[in-house]
């Protein structure tokens, strides 16, 4: 592969809500917002004011955005207060087509479905440093109630057991100190070759 080729495949981040995944990539395209970019999800949620279609979401009808889960055409989708929301396996293709690293950021369900593709991304597990410090990032966040937490940190537990399996991630970053995380997870983004950190035990 060339290592334009080799830049251009997808980088998938996935591990526990709280590990801190939104930080990490948030840094990563305040640094370099030319290099990296997210795909365009569908949804069949209306149009707000000023919302271009093809740019924030391809904005479609119920009827075509089931015809696109019949197809296959969706990494992952869900519902929303009645909306359909889904990533494709098209838009993220789209990102490369336009020079750019695509990010996504999903759950394992959808890793296993990219891993069902020729998609061939590279897989990096976010992991917190402990299930305490997961629990205290996710109370510190005030976004979650304590029944939010307690379900979040319970599927945590799956994350961690897919995340183990034989072959199914390439690298983990452990998120304990932000700067040090962001360090080489910046290094893995950019195509840098590079180890990465262990998987913490993460039994208490
Ligand atoms: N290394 C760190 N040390 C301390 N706090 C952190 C660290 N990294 C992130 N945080 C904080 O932890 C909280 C969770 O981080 P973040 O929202 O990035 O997680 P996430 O993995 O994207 O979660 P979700 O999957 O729910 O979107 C945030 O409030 C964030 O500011």
């Amino acid at each position: 592969m060339s290592p334009v080729t080799e830049f251009l495949r997808p980088l998938v981040l996935f591990g526990p809500s709280g590990s801190g995944k939104s930080t990490l990539v948030g840094k990563l395209l305040a640094e370099f917002p030319d290099k990296f970019g997210f795909s365009v999800s569908h949804t069949t949620r209306s149009p707000r004011a000023g919302e271009e279609d093809g740019k924030a979401y391809h904005f479609v009808t119920r009827e075509k955005f089931l015809s696109l889960v019949a197809e296959g055409a969706f990494i992952e989708h869900a519902e929303f207060s009645k909306n359909l929301y889904g990533t494709t396996f098209q838009a993220v293709r789209h990102v490369a087509d336009t020079g750019r690293r695509c990010i996504l950021d999903i759950d394992s369900q959808g890793v296993r479905n990219i891993k069902k593709t020729d998609l061939n991304p590279t897989y990096i597990f976010i992991s917190p440093p402990s299930v305490a410090a997961l629990r205290q990032r996710l109370l510190g966040r005030g976004t979650e109630t304590e029944d939010s937490i307690e379900t979040r940190l319970k599927a945590s537990v799956t994350e961690l057991q897919y995340a183990r399996e034989p072959g199914v991630i390439d690298l983990v970053v452990v998120n304990d100190d932000v700067e040090r995380a962001y360090g080489l997870f910046k290094k893995i983004a950019l195509g840098e070759t590079t180890e990465g950190d262990l998987m913490p035990e993460l039994d208490s």
